[in-house]
């Protein structure tokens, strides 16, 4: 039998009231146990817990009788006062009725198994919980509420239609199969391949803002990359110094920009160097750029660019900083050198701060169109990126093979639609599962 178990629901620590839950075959026992009696599922009921004639708490309880819980198991809460005693006591006594402490995810893993929950939605479980920013919550949300559970059930009962006619067209020789029904399913296959690629393309965008836009700073040593850091997220996290390679290591802030979070990077000043240190630097920063979503360059506009630079690309941002000691005519020419490239350019004082605002305006809006998406809910995993990718190249076989060998054709169907199995959990084995759960916090 499995064991009944409990955890904290709520924030650890002190706090006003902090909510801990149980689920299992004991939990109802160990409410009459504590509270002398048990309420009605689904109603909150207000008595006083008491373990061998001494008092813990008065608390709010509530129980839920499986299947009508969370985990689907009879559940109960206790709402007790916040306080280390009392949790310490009631674990204690928990203990002593044979529960045992849940492990990080095991309400949703319970919740998994007995089916009240798809593998999309216990993982939008653990995504609400560590939601920062709007995006991230209302992108969260839509999951749980089923949406990709939806969509990629959709697709599923499409190729199992698809199946079924390659199926029926096995049957036939060769030179008597079906033109036209061969024609559509050939035509659904296509249709079907490219509301997944249009779902692989927003998925990228999902894990952005899952995970956080990445914005890099970058440019050559002494151009003001970590003033401008400072100013963006208004502190003093990096060192701003006027010694040329001051920094050294890549700092790293989340950032939020209206509905969004962001990473942004403080990183060392690119140039030639026989430092040790100050080139391993410098490595790490040409990597964060080519990892970035977006780089912003920042150079000093009093002193001439260097040939070797600037490294722009299109879509880049460029910041002429130091604008109190270079002339305008000077500045122009930087933007004339530059002008065939795309580019976001601004000026900037960062010493006063001026213009800091323009950057920040203009970084909302390009967050906000380069993640705004048209199919809603988008797959924000890594998980749901290669396994779509996966289902993608199956498909792209299918087609490349086509009626010519119906039969491998529709082992690619099969593959596809074993993806779909694998992105609910149907068929990923205890590892997958392990590895999904246990990045979950405890108490969910
Ligand atoms: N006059 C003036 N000085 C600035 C401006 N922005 C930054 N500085 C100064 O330029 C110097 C270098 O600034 P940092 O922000 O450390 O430059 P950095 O690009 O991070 O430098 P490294 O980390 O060494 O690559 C500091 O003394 C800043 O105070 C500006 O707009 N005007
Ligand atoms: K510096
Ligand atoms: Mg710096």
């Amino acid at each position: 039998m499995k064991h009944t178990i409990f955890a904290l629901a709520s924030a650890q620590g002190r706090a006003g009231v902090s909510v801990i839950r149980i689920s299992g075959p004991h939990a109802f026992e160990v409410v009459t146990a504590l509270l002398g009696r048990l309420p009605k599922p689904r109603f909150a009921s207000y008595g006083e817990l008491t373990w061998q004639g001494d008092l813990i708490d008065k608390a709010l309880v509530m129980v839920f009788k499986g299947p009508h819980s969370f985990t689907g198991e009879d559940c109960a809460e206790f709402h007790v006062h916040g306080s280390r005693a009392v949790m310490d006591r009631l674990y204690h006594i928990f203990n002593e009725m044979g529960l045992r402490h849940a492990e990080a995810g095991e309400f949703s893993r319970r919740a998994f198994e007995n089916n009240k929950l798809d593998l999309t939605q216990a993982e939008a479980i653990a995504d609400l919980v560590d939601a920062e920013s709007e995006a991230q919550r209302r992108q969260a949300l839509t999951q749980l509420d089923g949406g990709l559970k939806v969509q990629y059930r959709t697709w599923h009962g499409d190729l199992l239609k698809i199946l079924a006619h390659i199926e029926a067209l096995i049957d036939f020789p060769d030179e008597d199969i079906p033109q036209a029904l061969a024609d559509q399913v050939i035509g659904d296959i296509i249709r079907l391949k490219s509301e997944l690629g249009q779902a692989i393309t927003e998925s990228k965008k999902g894990r952005q803002i899952r995970e956080g836009f990445r914005i890099a700073i970058l440019g050559q040593p002494n151009a003001g990359k970590s003033s401008l850091f400072n100013a963006l997220l208004q502190t003093d996290a990096a060192i701003v110094t006027p010694i040329a390679g001051t920094t050294r290591d890549v700092i790293e802030a989340p950032i939020h920009i209206g509905a969004y979070s962001a990473l942004i990077y403080d990183t060392a000043g690119l140039r030639e160097t026989d430092d040790l240190v100050e080139s391993e630097g410098i490595r790490r920063a040409r990597v964060r750029g080519e990892q970035a979503d977006l780089r912003i360059w920042v150079v000093d506009s009093s002193q001439a660019l260097s040939s070797d630079w600037p490294q722009v690309q299109a879509g880049d941002y460029l910041i002429l900083n130091k604008v109190d000691q270079s002339s305008a005519d000077v500045r122009d020419a930087i933007k004339r050198k530059l002008s065939d490239l795309s580019l976001k350019i601004f000026e900037t004082d960062l010493t006063t701060e001026q213009g800091v605002s323009n950057v920040r305006s203009a970084l909302q809006n390009h967050l906000e169109q380069a993640l705004s998406l048209s199919t809603f809910p988008a797959a924000t995993r890594a998980r749901h990126f290669e396994r779509l990718r996966d289902i993608d190249l199956s498909l792209e076989r299918a087609l490349g093979i086509g009626f010519n060998v119906p039969e491998l054709m529709a082992e690619d169907i099969r593959q596809a639609m074993s993806g779909f199995d694998a992105l609910y959990g149907r068929t990923d084995v205890e590892q997958v599962l392990d590895h999904i759960f246990s990045s979950f916090c405890i108490g969910k």
